[in-house]
């Protein structure tokens, strides 16, 4: 038999703007409508059915009208609710809310969020919270219609909230959608709702629910239809050690049917698992715990769209974002081989250079790697788990030093592997925000580059030049040694010519005062032992010598350091190219 089933629906945005507590609001006035239906607690979501939805939204939901049965809300926020590892493709979540503040605008994850959304084609709507912090809003009544509050505001009250829903609105356009506030937009299906709402006083929340329902009922019924009866599909959100348990799977369901004693297929790095489900556990109720002891209760079936926890024996190596599916009367080889190229097109890939990359579940493996692609950053090998002594390992087989890195995604680095990282000067980066982890990255590499320029520039040759004082012959050869005034600095080490452009030794020594020093300054009056040439024959006393830059020394003078030259060492660089140039026409051109 086939039917609608609930759509799922995540919540996605920036830190801090209001995730968990729209999502506690939602649950609550859910809560507080108790009596008219039940408001059902999955595991890692809640179920908020049509009846409430209705109720809560007064006369904005006729709940006749619609044949999708409620809204299932994944608990935990983010990114954790993406994963293509879904049969249909897509993320786990039908439809998202994308929060963002109104008082803070779009911020880093906003984009982030977007990009996710964009990435799968996952529908979405806007609420643009915290609507009760725009100046001199007033909040009269909890947990109403958003046009209620409205009306009640001041014209400039109202004036500010249009600005920012504007300024949302202008901001969705970069990114290639089209926008309005909800009430003023016909069509959902080529335009994003923006839906204002207070997720602390509840207003716009029952437009918020509204809007999702209406959503899901006009644009996503054919995708909701499933076989009631079919093989059960799912995705793993955690792996948990439960007491008395062992090792339990929280999945959300979101197609076809699981029992108890199902045969199923459970995806891993490797090869799937196949198992037996032992038990299927739903959470009581607060006050069910209190009276039985027990968290958990067993149930012999469930039907998609749900939250469950599966209990069954070797779990060992299954993480979260791997896909479980109940194998029916289908073939469980083919549906094994299907199971197995899915999950080896994410996690396993190997390149020769690049970074390593570690992440928490395949879902935000596969942002993250979307992101460094598209900032061009290439992956070595992107992988799910700690980051442990073997990444090191291979981390440390890398030729180029840019490319010495780990990026781990929200999970442990296990001791031994940040031992081994320190001793082996494998840089790790680790954050739990996806934009931030790659910002860490790229600062280290600028930080790197700029070192490297600066350690290379340091070792180029500068236009230097002294001229030779009379009576100053302290000894002719091997090495001369003659007192020089510097008029533009040289150091030890340095080429000199004559002013015929004729290389006539090196630089070997320069004592100031007795004193062995690098280098001379514009100005000062040093003895210079010089390496190559007899004083009377390659040089004379008298002469002026220039520091014989090399050609590619002097290309680098005149591009990258072209600013750090100072006034006398220009001078001196035009004289030495003008010497050059005589034999050379094209010298460092
Ligand atoms: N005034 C006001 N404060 C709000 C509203 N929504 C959330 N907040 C406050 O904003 C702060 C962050 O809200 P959360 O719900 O924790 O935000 P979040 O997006 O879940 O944050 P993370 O889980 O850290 O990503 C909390 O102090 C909330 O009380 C709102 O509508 N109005």
């Amino acid at each position: 038999m086939s039917g609608i089933r609930t759509p799922i629906v995540c919540l996605l945005g920036h830190v801090d703007h209001g995730k968990t507590t729209t999502l506690d609001k939602i649950r609550g006035s859910a809560v507080a409508e108790r009596e008219a239906g039940a408001i059902t607690q999955h595991i890692g979501a809640t179920e908020v059915p049509l009846d409430i939805i209705s109720k809560v939204s007064g006369d904005l939901v006729k709940k006749d009208k619609f044949k999708v049965p409620g809204l299932l809300f994944i608990d935990t926020p983010g990114h954790h609710a993406f994963t293509s590892l879904r049969s249909r493709g897509g993320s786990l979540a039908d439809i998202a809310v994308l929060l963002v503040d109104v008082t803070d605008g779009f911020q880093p994850q906003t984009h982030e969020a977007i990009d996710i959304l964009q990435d799968f084609q996952t529908p979405f709507i806007v609420a643009a919270n915290k609507i009760d912090k725009i100046p001199g809003w007033k909040t009269n009544k909890k947990d109403v219609p958003f046009r209620l509050s409205y009306k009640n505001q001041e014209k400039r009250v109202k004036e500010d909230l249009d600005n920012r829903i504007y300024e949302i609105v202008g901001k969705l356009h970069d990114k290639g959608f089209n926008s309005d506030r909800y009430d003023r937009l016909k069509n959902f299906k080529d335009n994003v709702g923006v839906v204002p709402v207070s997720a602390k006083t509840g207003e716009g929340i029952p437009d918020l629910l509204m809007v999702l329902i209406g959503l899901a009922q006009r644009y996503l019924e054919t995708e909701l239809e499933f076989e009631e009866e079919g093989p059960g599909e799912g995705t793993v959100l955690e792996v948990k050690e439960e007491k008395g348990l062992g090792k339990t799977l929280d999945v959300i369901l979101y197609d076809g049917l699981m029992k108890t004693g199902d045969s199923v297929l459970i995806g891993r790095a490797d090869e799937p698992v196949e198992t037996k489900i032992r038990a299927l556990l739903k959470p009581n109720p607060m006050e069910e715990i209190r009276e039985s002891g027990s968290e958990f209760s067993k149930v012999d079936e469930v039907r998609a769209a749900a939250g469950i926890k599966v209990a069954a024996p070797d779990l060992g190596s299954v993480r979260a974002g791997f896909p479980i599916r109940v194998i029916g009367d289908r073939d469980t080889d083919s549906l094994k081989e299907e199971m197995k190229s899915q999950v080896e097109d994410v996690v396993i890939r190997t390149e020769e250079s690049g970074i390593i990359v570690k992440a928490d579940t395949i879902g935000s493996l596969e942002a993250v790697i979307k992101d460094l692609e598209d900032s061009d950053i290439s992956i070595r090998r992107a992988d799910i788990g700690s980051v442990s002594r073997r990444d090191i390992i291979e981390a440390n087989t890398i030729q180029e030093p840019l490319e010495r890195a780990i990026l781990a995604f929200d999970v442990d680095i296990l001791p031994e592997a940040r031992k081994k990282a320190e001793k082996e000067g494998i840089q790790i980066f680790n954050d739990d925000v996806i934009y931030r982890l790659i910002e860490d990255y790229q600062e280290w590499i600028d930080r790197r580059k700029k070192l490297q320029k600066e350690k290379r520039l340091e070792n180029i040759i500068r236009p230097g030049k002294i001229k030779i004082l009379i009576d100053h012959v302290f000894r002719r050869n091997d090495p001369a040694i003659v007192g020089v005034r510097v008029l533009s600095t040289i150091k030890s080490g340095y080429p000199l010519m004559n002013q015929a452009g004729e290389r006539i030794g090196q630089v070997k020594e320069i004592q100031d005062q007795g004193e062995n020093v690098e280098e001379a300054n514009p100005g000062d009056e040093v003895a210079v032992s010089i390496r190559g040439p007899t004083v009377g024959r390659q040089i004379e006393e008298g002469e002026e010598l220039y520091v014989d830059i090399p050609e590619k020394h002097a290309e680098v003078l005149k591009t990258e350091l072209k600013d750090s030259l100072t006034e006398k060492e220009e001078i001196v660089f035009q004289e030495i190219i003008d010497i050059k140039r005589k034999e050379n026409k094209y010298w460092a051109i």
